[in-house]
């Protein structure tokens, strides 16, 4: 509840103040959770780990499900149940399980036969689901994208989003004040996706590590919810725990009379309080960055990481000119992989592919700017003959928005294939994937290796460069598209006919399923046994890496993310750096080689360890493989955390040691990681200190287990609860029909009229 604070506050001050229930000494918080959207592949291990603790789903009126990552967007005409439509057996077991789960535990649902199923940081948004001043979790990292309606909202691993359902609360420590300001006018044909590539290009994917970011200034200030979504959902490749913007007029009337929002007096009382949510004159951030918005001109990446960027007018860069060893050998690698040479200007790459959709791209607004190029372009307008192009709407709404407006029709006609809603060709877990050596120019967030198929390469951009190139068969400076003829084109074809989300909202939804649901209102008494491992000292073999930004899906690619378990994952491990794609045989990566198969750390010298996404598939399959301590100069956030709940130890310390270390584990010497001691001994009795969060030392010496720890404090969150109820009541109950759940009744199930 606000606190009575004097100094000058940021907006993210402000949330968490609002939200911590209970503060120890030492920083650390538990802070409540206002909203928790569910998806099918971070979510079965969790409710596992309920049913095995008895514990119910404290709030399930604040709590949506969806199916997205798996599903295929294939046309659902004949779709009559899920285990009918997915034919591949983990992909169907998977999302079988996410709806035998929200049955069981009484939760909304948006299955396949739903209008309103789709992406999850569609779904929320749209709904109403996501407002401002809350906090909002999945167990996704791009989960950010909530931040664009001023909430703090953030990814989180299997093992927080059980401790979510079970508590409602997360244990969390303070994150830095980052504020991103960019000011003046963009030129024409530059996007909100030009200007977050242009910033991860400028900070790096580090360079957020540890902050939540506020973008703030009058090129955010004049973008649309939908640009600002988009903005917020990249602020994980920039490395933050989150990104936002604070509430405006044009936030209050997009969420206007969704779904969700409150109504009525409610409504009043709630923009009241929106208003308030801004950074206040002389607050203080750790990290200032400022962008001048003419400096941006279309931009996409050349490389596997997000932060390969460059402009559209670039050529592919030389790593010969790269001073920085890890940096050339990244660059070096990242070009082989991409099968780009050096110097070659990016105008002249062709492509194979176009994907326009994901979480960053899929929405209204997203798809009029490519239906606009297409029109730009001339009547006859087509896609290049090389060129498959899918257009992929984030919801089953956006889809049929789109279709009222006419935009289906300027697509296929065009050549586009116009699909039904999900991930897609974001991350290849359903049939939409690229074919080895495939190029792809990609609306979407991330460009690691094999992310959209094995063997796949990914260009970032916006949805008006995609389309650019779907047309020419080449990366493309949209530009081109939008001089005096195409002005002329537009103004000659049939009109955009823009409509509002509303009417697309309110049509009646499918009957809900039955739900069998028993559990009471209070907070379990009972505490289960932890089942986590103490880690106290870890002695042995330790397999050097010598490489920059590994990424989560570098760690296990997404196909061994259909798992419904958190074990026998260690083939998984780093599986296509293992595995010769051609072959099937084992390479000979370091981790294949004897003694360091059975290595028990693993040191990292180059930066940024565990970036991208938030499967808790990585610690398990490191883990699995017997690591139970990996050293590197930084780590992701969401990584570090994931690697503890699952009692393994990142330890990070400068990148001279890491090399040191590197040289040890090369020669084979053993290395001892003594926690107690907080000391790194190598086997000439030297020793290296590094500091842990203390909390988190005292959880891994003693194998606790977080859940068990919060429901200590029960009464905390309960008093908690019932303050939040008086303060902000349309956060209780999900409003369907303008029913309320009140607070202590809240969970039992939902009920069946919305
Ligand atoms: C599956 C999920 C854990 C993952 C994420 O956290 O981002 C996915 O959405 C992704 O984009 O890689
Ligand atoms: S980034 Fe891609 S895979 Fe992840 S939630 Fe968004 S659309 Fe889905």
């Amino acid at each position: 509840m606000p606190t009575a604070v004097s100094a000058p506050r940021t907006l993210y001050d402000k949330i968490w103040d609002d939200h911590v229930v209970t503060q120890k000494e030492d920083g650390l918080a538990l802070i409540y959770i206002d909203r928790h959207l569910v998806h099918e592949v971070t979510s079965p291990q969790a409710f596992e780990g309920l049913r095995t603790a008895g514990r119910p789903v404290r709030r399930p009126d604040c709590t949506l499900a969806t199916v997205d990552h798996n599903v295929p967007t294939a046309s659902r005409k004949n779709f009559v149940s899920v285990t009918d439509f997915i034919a591949e057996p983990d992909s169907r077991a998977q999302c079988a399980a996410l709806e035998e789960n929200v049955k069981e535990f009484g939760l909304t649902y948006f299955g396949m036969k739903d209008r309103r199923q789709g992406i999850v940081h569609v779904i929320g948004p749209e709904q109403g689901f996501t407002l401002p001043g809350i906090t909002c979790v999945c167990g996704d990292s791009h989960t950010s994208t909530h931040g664009a309606f001023g909430s703090l909202a953030f990814g989180i691993g299997t093992s927080e989003v059980e401790h979510v359902l079970a508590t409602q609360t997360l244990l969390q420590k303070k994150a830095k004040n980052m504020r991103i300001t960019v000011e003046g006018e963009l030129h024409e044909g530059v996007t909100s996706k030009d200007v977050i590539l242009y910033i991860i290009g400028i900070i790096g994917t580090a360079g957020g590590t540890g902050c939540v970011i506020e973008y703030a200034g009058s090129v955010f200030r004049g973008f649309s919810m939908e640009a600002r979504m988009s903005v917020c959902n990249m602020s994980i490749e920039a490395g933050a725990r989150a990104g936002m913007v604070a509430p405006d007029d044009i936030t209050f009337a997009y969420l206007k009379d969704r779904p969700l929002s409150p109504k009525g007096e409610e409504w009043d009382r709630a923009v009241a309080y929106w208003r308030s949510l801004k950074t206040d004159e002389g607050a203080k951030f750790d990290i200032e960055v400022n962008v001048n918005a003419a400096d941006i001109i279309p931009t996409i990446t050349w490389g596997t990481s997000p932060q390969d960027v460059v402009a559209i007018t670039g050529k592919v860069p030389d790593p010969s000119t790269m001073t920085d060893a890890v940096k050339r050998k990244s660059a070096e690698r990242s070009l082989e992989y991409m099968g780009l040479t050096a110097n070659t200007p990016m105008e002249e790459i062709p492509v194979d592919k176009v994907f326009i959709g994901s979480c960053t791209n899929s929405r209204v607004e997203d798809l009029r700017s490519a239906a606009k190029i297409v029109l730009a372009a001339g009547p006859g307008a087509k896609v290049a003959p090389n060129v498959h192009a899918m257009i992929v709407p984030g919801s089953g709404l956006v889809k049929e928005q789109s279709e009222a407006e006419g935009l289906d029709v300027i697509f296929k006609r065009a050549g586009f294939d116009w699909r039904e809603a999900g991930c897609s060709m974001c991350l290849g877990m359903n049939p939409d994937q690229l074919a080895p050596g495939e190029r792809c120019a990609s609306t979407s967030n991330r460009n690691f290796e094999g992310r959209q198929g094995a063997g796949g390469r990914t260009h970032l951009m916006s949805p008006a460069m995609a389309t650019a190139a779907a047309l020419t068969g080449k990366l493309t400076d949209v530009r081109k598209y939008l001089g005096s003829v195409s002005e002329a084109n537009i103004a000659a074809a049939p009109k955009l006919k823009e409509l509002t989300a509303y009417q697309f909202l309110d049509a009646p939804a499918p009957p809900p399923e039955p739900i069998t649901y028993t559990a009471s209102g209070d907070l379990p008494e009972a505490e289960a046994p932890s089942t986590v491992e103490k880690f106290i000292t870890v002695k042995g073999i330790t397999a050097p890496l010598h490489i920059e930004n590994v990424d989560t899906d570098m760690i296990i690619p997404k196909q061994f993310l259909k798992t419904l378990k958190r074990t026998g994952l260690a083939n998984a491990l780093f599986y296509t750096l293992r595995k010769d794609p051609h072959t099937g045989k084992d390479t000979d990566f370091i981790l294949n080689r004897k003694p360091y198969n059975r290595s028990k750390i693993l040191v990292c010298t180059g930066k940024n360890f565990g970036c991208g996404s938030s499967r808790e598939h990585a610690p398990w399959s490191l883990n699995d493989f017997g690591i139970r301590c990996i050293i590197a100069p930084s780590f992701a956030d969401i990584f570090r955390n994931n690697s503890m709940q699952n009692g393994m130890l990142p330890v990070t310390i400068p990148q001279e040691q890491c090399i040191v270390l590197a040289k040890d584990a090369e020669e084979q010497l053993e290395i001892e990681v003594d926690l107690q001691k907080e000391v790194i001994r190598r086997s000439n009795g030297e020793e290296i200190s590094f500091t842990t969060d203390p909390f988190r030392r005292h959880c891994l010496l003693n194998g606790l287990d977080d859940i068990a720890l919060t429901l200590q404090n029960k009464d905390s969150i309960q008093t908690f609860e019932q303050t939040r109820s008086e303060q902000w009541p349309w956060l209780d109950g999900f409003g369907y029909k303008g029913k309320k759940i009140p607070v202590n009744v809240s969970r039992g199930a939902p009920k069946t009229d919305w």
